[in-house]
């Protein structure tokens, strides 16, 4: 099947923005739906294991149940706060860039993150939003106004995220026989962890100048709540021949993938796929690109490593070495490493994630 095929029932854009063009290859994710996820269907939850064994990326259907609906609703609203945000001066932004104080919550302003070995720069801001600051299990950070009078509104974007991240992993758990509660319980909303709202905003590059705005990478953590509406985002397939393909926005869906610690605890089953953002295709590489994530990540204080307790996950091997990390290290230095107003002679591979393993190609 073309994978284009795959949307022909779906609108091919966004209120009020160009649409995705029809001519570049794209990715065949599989489309699930959150309401047949909810009541257990078991096709579907089988297609939930696929997705997550085979590339690690798949779209999330959110307008067939109230949750999913909800949560539409809270990131349409988000989508209008990131706008104004951004909008702020870069002074004034920078006043909450906390990178220096080895936090990788607040802004990051454009280009200060190399995006490749050879040193190119990144072209797209960021602002992370701490779950732990909002459910009020931290101190709150200095933010600007425009965060402070959202806070309800992310309050419920997190919560109607984290919902869904809780129910994945408890399928996934069911999937891989691990006794009840085993992902879960290193995922509890009220506990301390790297979890977090991103903001982005990448502005359309010159037309002769078109480049990777957000270099290639697997996401840190376990699950990532992904809303886009124009195009860019990339993934690379597994096997050594594979070429990056987009991931076309489909409105009414979540684009949802798995991290790093998704694969140290099955020792490879699942995957955290490599992507990367470059400039929107087509007549959409004249717009500013705005994207908001929920990232799910473990508890601080949570080894990434092999889970005991499923017969799916194999043994570690005898000549396989499994680091002693946990979350919060393995986070700040993959979120951090990169930064070249951090760090002095970046080592691009030491703050490397998963993307060996994703390639699956063997050597
Ligand atoms: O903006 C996007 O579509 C993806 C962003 C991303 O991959 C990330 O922030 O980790
Ligand atoms: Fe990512």
């Amino acid at each position: 099947m073309d994978a284009q095929d795959n949307f022909a029932d779906i609108v091919n854009n966004f209120p009020g923005l160009p649409p995705f063009p029809d001519d570049v290859p794209i990715a065949p994710l599989l489309r699930l739906s959150l309401g047949k996820l909810l009541a257990g269907d078991k096709a579907e939850l089988e297609r939930l294991y696929e997705a997550s064994v085979d590339i690690g990326f798949f779209y999330l259907d959110l307008q067939d149940c109230e949750h999913g609906e909800s949560l539409l609703g809270d990131a349409d609203g988000l989508f209008q706060v990131g706008e104004s945000l951004f909008k702020l001066s870069l002074e004034e932004k920078k006043k909450y860039d906390f990178s220096a104080q080895n936090s990788y919550f607040g802004y990051k302003g454009q280009g200060v993150a190399v995006v490749d070995k050879q040193g190119n720069l990144d072209r797209n801001e960021f602002y992370n939003i701490s779950k732990d600051d909002i459910m009020g299990i931290s101190d709150p950070l200095p933010a600007p106004e425009v965060l402070h009078q959202s806070r309800d509104l992310t309050k419920s974007f997190m919560q109607g995220s984290h919902a869904i991240v809780s129910l994945i992993l408890k399928i996934l758990n069911d999937k891989l026989s691990l006794p009840e509660g085993t992902l879960s319980n290193l995922h509890r909303l009220q506990a301390v962890s790297g979890d977090q709202v991103r903001f982005i905003k990448a502005p359309p590059q010159p037309v002769d100048d078109r480049r990777t705005a957000l270099g290639q990478h697997t996401d840190f953590g376990s699950v990532t709540v992904l809303f886009n509406r124009l195009g860019g985002l990339q993934v690379l397939p597994p096997g050594a021949d594979a070429e990056w393909v987009y991931v076309r926005p489909l409105p009414g869906h979540a684009i949802v993938n798995l991290g790093d610690a998704m694969v140290k605890f099955t020792n490879g089953l699942f995957r955290s796929n490599i992507h990367r953002v470059a400039a929107p295709p087509g007549i959409q590489g004249d717009s500013t690109r705005y994207s908001l994530v929920y990232f799910a990540r473990p508890e601080d204080n949570v080894m990434l490593r092999r889970l005991d307790g499923s017969e799916l996950i194999s043994p570690i091997e005898d000549d396989q070495v499994e680091e002693e990390i946990n979350s919060k290290d393995w986070i700040i230095r993959r979120a951090l490493g990169r930064r070249v107003d951090l760090v002095k002679d970046i080592d691009y591979e030491k703050s490397a994630g998963t993307e060996q393993m994703s390639r699956r190609i063997k050597v």
